[in-house]
């Protein structure tokens, strides 16, 4: 049979030379990265979604104001909604939805951003079953729009430290919700500033005069029909930001405002109308919408990353600039060995972010069941798994597409290379979720408890499991016969088993000479996020082994390889100063690791194009004038600039005001 290639008529000839190429099926390679049932759901959503005229943006959102591109998205979100049924084969599957709206509305956010993100999660997960009859099934039907409401002006990270209180009220069987202080006004949460009208509230929860700690309520801020804010309610929005124009972020305070004892979600905590607290079966059940979110974001930022490397790399194979041999002509910059170094590993990168995004959704799914019954052995491995992922990923994210950015030269700072856009609302990853630093610092805590376990013999979980293993002083990397990476990936292992276990010591070390645990942790607090990293990454790099693994089409498996031995490669060189520390690894390795990566890129090279085509972006998708499919990237930019709102006139009105009158002044000086 032969391979699907991606040409179609009108394509660049450039891009369909390189397309000829590939040495495998860029549909069978789409079911790799997706998955096959989702890789045909997002073909063909995105032939539906194109066909849709009332779900294509109206203008560039690049020239839009903040109000326009909230419009434009609460325009295109109802639409969406509307024709739902006609273009996805399952509404409640989150995939298939997500796929749908960053066709049809892109990354730059709408009204139910954190509605589907979190609200509708804190729901599932929080409220029993009264309560989801109550609010769940209206907030699915779009009877109402929600948000997540927990951050504070003056705490987002330290959340024993939020103030918005909520009183219980014997007598009326009520709680008083309300900010005591300017610093506890909540800010941040999105789509509140103007389009929720309901919100899961974090709050103390005060009875008695006892603080038993911040539960979640539901409250009601907004009118249903007027959308005004109810009475004792403040609400609005709190501002542009990097990116993530069309989301409208806002504030919210409370002035005593009164809401029913059963709007407390009482699945697992609970408060009788006597004022019986009951506590919840793990201390930390309440926190399940935030884990929700660090699941899903791995995979996202994995596409994040994919949309850059797609848009450089199509690019980086239409732009031609300079010559390698003198008089042989311009080359495709993608010819250059740095420009292949830049952006392969990024490439790398976004595939496994996606496929350790596959991995830690389906963990979140089972936890959740676990939930449901009442189980809660594994949370503390997914809380370990999705902080470490969260920060490492996120970060390695935007690093990655700036890379991209900067490997588009100047066009690459354009808007028009939509890369401006997607790094802005990746990079917002790093903070949203738990601030990266302190979320390191939590999977550390975590990697200290397993290190007190495998001392007695014992491990604390499977992704510790390793931990056990005796460490091997040196590498056989370019010891063993060419093409086995196990000793990369167990140099992955080495480098990270042994700082977790000196940081270890060395917080040991530190206790015993009279210093208090909390004391000695800030002292390590560098040394104990690396260790997190490090672990992190070794999961990534095993992630990767495990998906090469399981694919039976050969081909597919030996482009797939590449990739990861590339992966190996670049990523043991970026730390490779934790393995030449205890001369685990030789310099003659080092070169060696180096020359195989020199190599790999050559490798990859021609199928560059149909590795980003793999992802199946469609060009609206994308929504980058370089990353178009067929190429066709000059004349589309020409266009693109036309639309400049600047351009509407040749003449703009504050030349006139200022800079003639300057000009004319200036002149009448010099003639003087
Ligand atoms: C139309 C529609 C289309 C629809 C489509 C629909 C489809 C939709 C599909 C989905 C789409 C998705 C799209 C996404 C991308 C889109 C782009 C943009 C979106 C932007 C959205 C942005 C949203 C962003 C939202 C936000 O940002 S919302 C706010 C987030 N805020 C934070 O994240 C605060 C961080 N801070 C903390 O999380 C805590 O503060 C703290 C540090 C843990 C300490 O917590 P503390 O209570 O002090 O506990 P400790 O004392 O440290 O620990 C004590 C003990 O508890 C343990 N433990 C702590 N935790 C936990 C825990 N969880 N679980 C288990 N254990 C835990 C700890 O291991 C320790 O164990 P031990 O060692 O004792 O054994
Ligand atoms: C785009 C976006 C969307 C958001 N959406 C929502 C939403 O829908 N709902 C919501 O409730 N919130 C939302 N947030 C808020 C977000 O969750 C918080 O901003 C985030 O949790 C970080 O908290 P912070 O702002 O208090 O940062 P801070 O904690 O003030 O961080 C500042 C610095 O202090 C350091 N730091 C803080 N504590 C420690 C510590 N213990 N140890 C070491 N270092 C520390 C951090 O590492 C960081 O370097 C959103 C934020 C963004 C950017």
């Amino acid at each position: 049979m032969p391979l699907n290639k991606e040409i179609q008529p009108g394509d660049n000839d450039e891009l369909t030379r390189e397309r000829l190429q590939a040495t495998f099926d860029t549909q069978q390679m789409a079911a790799a990265l997706w998955g096959s049932d989702l890789a045909r759901k997002r073909r063909e959503l995105a032939k539906k979604v194109d066909k849709l005229t009332v779900l294509h943006d109206s203008k560039d959102m690049s020239f839009m104001t903040r109000e326009e591109k909230l419009s434009e998205n609460a325009r295109k979100v109802v639409q969406m909604f509307a024709h739902v049924a006609d273009i996805v084969e399952d509404p409640s599957d989150d995939a298939e939805m997500f796929h749908l709206s960053s066709n049809a509305i892109g990354h730059e956010g709408h009204p139910f951003g954190v509605h589907f993100v979190m609200f509708i999660p804190a729901l599932k997960a929080q409220a029993d079953d009264e309560q989801r009859e109550k609010w769940l099934m209206p907030a699915l039907g779009l009877q109402l729009i929600g948000t997540y409401a927990q951050t504070e002006l003056g705490h987002g990270t330290n959340l024993r430290a939020l103030e918005t209180m909520a009183t219980f009220d014997k007598a009326t069987d009520e709680f008083v919700i309300h900010t005591p202080t300017v610093t506890a006004l909540k800010w941040w949460p999105g789509s509140l500033g103007k389009s929720s009208n309901h919100a899961v509230v974090s709050a103390n929860l005060i009875i008695d005069g006892k603080s038993y700690g911040h539960h979640n309520f539901m409250v009601q801020i907004r009118d249903e029909n007027t959308h005004k804010p109810l009475k004792g309610i403040t609400v609005g929005d709190i501002g542009p930001k990097m990116a993530y124009n069309a989301s409208d972020n806002g504030f919210l305070g409370f002035d005593h405002h009164r809401i029913p004892r059963r709007n407390m979600l009482m699945r697992h905590a609970k408060v009788d109308k006597n004022g019986v607290y009951t506590k919840p079966p793990h201390a930390k059940i309440g926190y399940s919408a935030m884990v929700h979110v660090r699941s899903v974001m791995i995979g996202h930022q994995g596409m994040f990353l994919g949309s850059a490397s797609t848009i450089a790399i199509r690019y980086s194979l239409v732009r031609r600039q300079g010559e390698i041999k003198e008089g042989s002509g311009e080359v495709k910059i993608l010819d250059y060995q740095t420009q292949q170094h830049r952006l392969f590993p990024q490439l790398a990168r976004a595939y496994v972010f996606m496929f350790a995004g596959k991995e830690v959704r389906e963990l979140y799914q089972k936890v959740l069941s676990d939930m449901e019954k009442g189980e809660t052995t594994l949370l503390a491995d997914l809380h370990a798994l999705t902080s470490g992922l969260k920060s490492v990923v996120t970060h390695l994210c935007v690093a990655g597409m700036e890379q991209c950015r900067m490997a588009c030269g100047g066009h690459g700072y354009s808007r028009a290379s939509g890369i401006p856009e997607i790094w802005g609302v990746a990079v917002g990853g790093c903070t949203y979720e738990g601030e990266n630093m302190v979320m390191l610092l939590q999977l550390a805590r975590y990697l200290m408890k397993a290190v007190k376990e495998t001392k007695k013999g014992k491990s604390l979980g499977r992704l510790v499991d390793y931990l056990l293993l005796p460490q091997d002083r040196h590498s056989l990397i370019g010891r063993v016969p060419q093409g086995e990476y196990g000793p990369h990936l167990a140099a992955f292992e080495h480098i990270a088993r042994r700082q977790i276990f000196k940081v270890a010591d060395e917080l040991t070390k530190l206790q015993d000479k009279g210093m208090s645990k909390e004391i000695a942790w800030q002292k390590k607090a560098v040394e104990l996020q690396r260790a997190a990293r490090l672990h992190t990454r070794f999961y990534l790099a095993a992630c990767f082994h495990r998906k090469v693994q399981s694919v039976v089409d050969g081909r597919i498996r030996e482009a797939l390889a590449d990739l990861y031995h590339l992966h190996l490669n670049y990523e043991l060189l970026d730390m490779v100063n934790y393995a030449l520390e205890d001369a685990y690894l030789k310099a003659d390795q080092v070169d060696f690791i180096r020359e195989d990566m020199y190599r790999l890129l050559e490798t990859i090279r021609p199928n560059a194009i149909s590795l980003v085509d793999a992802f199946e972006f469609s060009d609206r998708e994308l929504r980058s004038v370089l990353g178009r499919r067929d190429g066709h990237v000059y004349e589309n930019l020409y266009k693109w600039a036309k639309e400049s709102e600047l351009n509407r006139a040749d003449v703009l009105p504050y030349f006139d005001k200022y800079l003639k009158p300057m000009m004319l002044a200036a002149r009448q000086r010099s003639n003087i």
